[in-house]
């Protein structure tokens, strides 16, 4: 049944599967839901609107407006918290994270306090980037192989970025030997394997290269992640199941009695000092293979490695549809990382967290507020609530698009009258968002240039809000603008980033688990 007020396809209430045949039509023709959902908006003209998506249930609100979205995300939390949406998706996997709760949910503070530190200035910039940056040196040495060997053809990256990240999360979640990485066994088998067969420059169909298998735990990590509830899934679960326990197992008899290790390498670590301190005041037994540690470890793997590989993606793709923005990318880091160019060696990883580029943070904000990686924020209304001027009855799941009107492309005119008391007296900036290019990737739109010509950075630019806003948002927004930035800077310092064939581009994405973009190809040149 219709929620009254509120706009909705016709055609949709004369069936009991509501907007699916509209919804299964579109998808013959693309891949992607969330587009189609925003596109409902811009059709029935209106910055709020609901689709039957499920039937015999509540309709699902879907809202495209920046001011709405902020207001319901960080100011009225009451009345909308954690939809069983997400539950849903994470439930199979890992039951016991704090992502399939209400913040309601009793186990939730315990939960969050298990992990809190880990996203500290200091733990994520001493501990998790040198990991992260290890990897990248990984991936930059199978990169310069490969590129050697395409001669300027295009090759796709995707594998090769999302075992980039599953092989930084090995380490520096689970403190894993580097030796069970993805990319330093892809490498050597590459090294090792016979020349191409085709290598005339002139062309440009794509190069396969060949592939080894992946090591075990890797491969388990990404069928987990792929698909979350088949019957398949049990070998995979099982290896993730005996690593976490054994590592586990080791961490707790080094960091207990006498002349145990004072310093955490990675988050397990951590979590296991923090069990024996908490146990010792509370005079019980640690209990370190408790489910919660379990799941809020694997966390990391699930909420860390699609969303950071696909942001990735777009970046990619934007730094070779974007020429001239990637070569003043370039020229900002040679210039800001000057004592590296001067000697011939790249950043190091200190360089790289402790710059404040201006340039830099232009173009990762203006990716993040154009790869849309994840186009909808979820809610759902605790109670009856009020949102422009329409009552929308308790347990209905509230989707706040992020990848259409009000973000990229002008917003609706909005009564101002319409909006919540919370929500007017928003202070957001948005009264100096230049609209009229807001579908272009432009990173200069984030700079501002002061009377004595110095570049600084206006977060507050244009509208983004990737990582979500509010207690509920992205519990690993520093650890993954930290990847972004790390793999950003090492790829532009040694990579150029060729622009592709036609055929090879398209702004389309594909949903997975987050939004990737459909080809991703690179011709990649030798940068130094
Ligand atoms: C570019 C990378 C990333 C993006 C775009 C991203 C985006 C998001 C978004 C949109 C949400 C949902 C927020 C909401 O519903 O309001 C979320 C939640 C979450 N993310 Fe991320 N994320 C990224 C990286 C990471 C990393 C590296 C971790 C590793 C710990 C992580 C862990 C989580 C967790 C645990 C939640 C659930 C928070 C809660 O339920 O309170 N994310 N993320």
């Amino acid at each position: 049944k219709p929620i009254p007020g509120i706009p909705y396809n016709l055609e949709a209430t004369k069936t009991i599967l509501g907007d699916i045949p509209a919804l299964t039509r579109h998808l013959s023709s693309t891949k992607e839901v969330f587009p189609w959902m925003c596109f409902q908006n811009i059709k029935l003209k209106s910055p709020i609107i609901q689709l039957f998506i499920k039937p015999l249930s509540k309709p699902w609100v879907i809202i495209t407006d920046y001011k709405e979205a902020q207001d319901i995300l960080t100011r009225r939390t009451k009345e909308f918290d954690r939809s069983p949406y997400f539950s849903d998706i994470f439930h199979g996997v890992m039951p016991n994270h704090h992502i399939t709760m209400s913040s309601t949910d009793e186990r939730f503070p315990a939960n969050r306090k298990l992990i809190q530190g880990m996203m500290s200035p200091q733990f994520v910039n001493d501990i998790l980037a040198p990991q992260v940056y290890s990897a990248t040196e990984m991936l930059i040495e199978f990169w310069k192989v490969k590129s050697e060997l395409a001669q300027g053809r295009p090759f796709d990256l995707r594998d090769d970025i999302i075992e980039t990240l599953l092989d930084t999360i090995s380490v520096s979640t689970f403190g894993l030997s580097r030796s069970h990485g993805a990319i330093s066994a892809q490498l050597a088998f590459l090294r090792g394997a016979p020349s191409l067969s085709e290598t005339d420059p002139t062309t440009i169909t794509p190069v396969e290269f060949p592939r080894t298998q992946r090591p075990p735990l890797i491969d388990a990590f990404i069928t987990l992640t792929q698909s979350m509830v088949l019957p398949s899934m049990r070998r995979s679960k099982a290896l993730k199941e005996a690593m976490i326990s054994q590592q586990l197992t080791w961490a707790l008899r080094r960091f207990s009695g006498k002349g145990a290790e004072q310093t955490s390498t990675c988050v397990l670590d951590d979590i296991v000092r923090r069990e024996i301190k908490l146990a010792e005041k509370e005079k019980r037994v640690p209990d370190c293979q408790s489910r919660t540690i379990f799941d809020e470890l694997y966390g990391f793997v699930t909420g860390g490695v699609d969303t950071t590989g696909s942001t990735l993606m777009w970046a990619i793709k934007y730094l070779s549809e974007n020429q001239d923005a990637q070569s003043r990318l370039r020229m900002s880091l040679r210039d800001s990382f000057s004592t590296a160019s001067e000697k011939a060696r790249k950043p190091t990883v200190r360089e790289i967290t402790k710059a404040r580029i201006p340039y830099l943070e232009a173009f990762l904000e203006e990716t993040f507020r154009m790869a849309v990686t994840i186009p909808s924020h979820v809610r759902t209304a605790t109670e009856d609530v009020v949102v422009l001027g329409h009552v929308i009855p308790k347990g209905t799941d509230v989707f706040l698009s992020i990848n259409g009107p009000g973000f990229t492309s002008p917003g609706f005119d909005i009564d101002e009258k319409k909006r919540s008391e919370s929500c007017a007296s928003l202070r957001d900036g948005s009264e100096q968002w230049e609209l009229k290019d807001m579908n272009l990737f432009r990173p200069e739109r984030w700079l501002v240039t002061d009377q004595n010509g110095n570049e600084s950075v206006n977060h507050s630019a244009a509208p983004q809000m990737l990582f979500s806003l509010g207690p509920r948002s992205c519990f690993g927004k520093r650890l993954g603008q930290l990847n972004m930035r790390v793999l950003l800077v090492l790829l532009v310092w040694h990579f150029e980033f060729l622009p592709l064939p036609g055929e090879l581009i398209s702004d389309d994405g594909i949903e997975k688990f987050t939004r990737q973009p459909r080809l991703t190809f690179v011709r990649l040149a030798d940068a130094s």
